[in-house]
């Protein structure tokens, strides 16, 4: 069995989950893991200088239980996969030795982890310009509420901070331009999971 762990990174409303959902639906034996379910409950969330509890940091995030979940995947995929009720048309029952197992890992501090960077065998990093993201983030609803000037103070300088972080330690990516169309970026990563990583065209 090939096990193949795919990042999906990218600013905060960069089109992240939109994109994961329609590789899932058209990849084989795929299994997903969202960064945003492990984010720590809001009373363990540090309220910083600026006032702002610090949700944009990876310490708002429970990185050991993502990391041990994507272990069991890691471990046994047909198990992770049943056990998450994904059944769907594959053949889970009859595996071949030559049977790919996908798992997609979709979240915006996915490669300032270096455990969970390096996991990836591909990783790819949606952008998108402030004024955009600004825009797409005002019309969201979050577990909880942003605070008003929440982007401004701590969301986008996070995301600067971070990216740059990810650019000084060479991580390497594709980088995806968010403000193509939804149809865009699915063929244009799909079409790059396909060539590189399963080796189909
Ligand atoms: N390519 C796109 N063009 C325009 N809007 C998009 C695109 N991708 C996602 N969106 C919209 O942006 C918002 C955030 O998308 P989402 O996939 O949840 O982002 P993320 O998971 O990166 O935070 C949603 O309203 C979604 O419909
Ligand atoms: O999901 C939550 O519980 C949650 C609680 C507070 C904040 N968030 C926001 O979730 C953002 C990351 O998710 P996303 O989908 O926008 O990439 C990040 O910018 C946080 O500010 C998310």
């Amino acid at each position: 069995m090939r096990r193949v762990i795919i990042g999906i990174g990218g600013v905060t409303n960069g089109g992240k989950t939109t994109l994961t959902r329609r590789l899932i639906a058209a990849l084989p034996n795929c299994c997903v893991v969202h960064q945003d379910d492990f984010f720590k409950p809001p009373d363990q969330i540090e309220v910083g200088e600026d006032g702002f509890k610090q949700w944009d940091v990876i310490t708002s995030i429970d990185m050991e239980a993502m990391v041990n979940t994507v272990t069991a995947w890691v471990e046994n995929p047909v198990k992770f996969a049943r056990s998450h009720g994904i059944a769907g048309s594959h053949p889970y029952e009859q595996q071949e030795d030559d049977e790919i197992q996908i798992l997609i890992l979709e979240g915006f501090l996915l490669y300032n982890h270096k455990p969970l960077a390096e996991m990836c065998s591909r990783r790819y990093y949606l952008t998108i310009p402030y004024e955009e993201c600004k825009l797409r983030r005002s019309g969201r609803n979050y577990r909880v509420p942003d605070p008003p000037g929440l982007f401004d103070g701590h969301v986008w300088p996070m995301y600067l901070k971070h990216r740059q972080e990810m650019e000084d330690q060479g991580v390497a990516f594709v980088s995806i331009d968010g403000l193509l169309s939804k149809d865009d970026i699915f063929n244009q990563v799909y079409t790059d999971v396909c060539n590189k990583i399963l080796n189909i065209s």
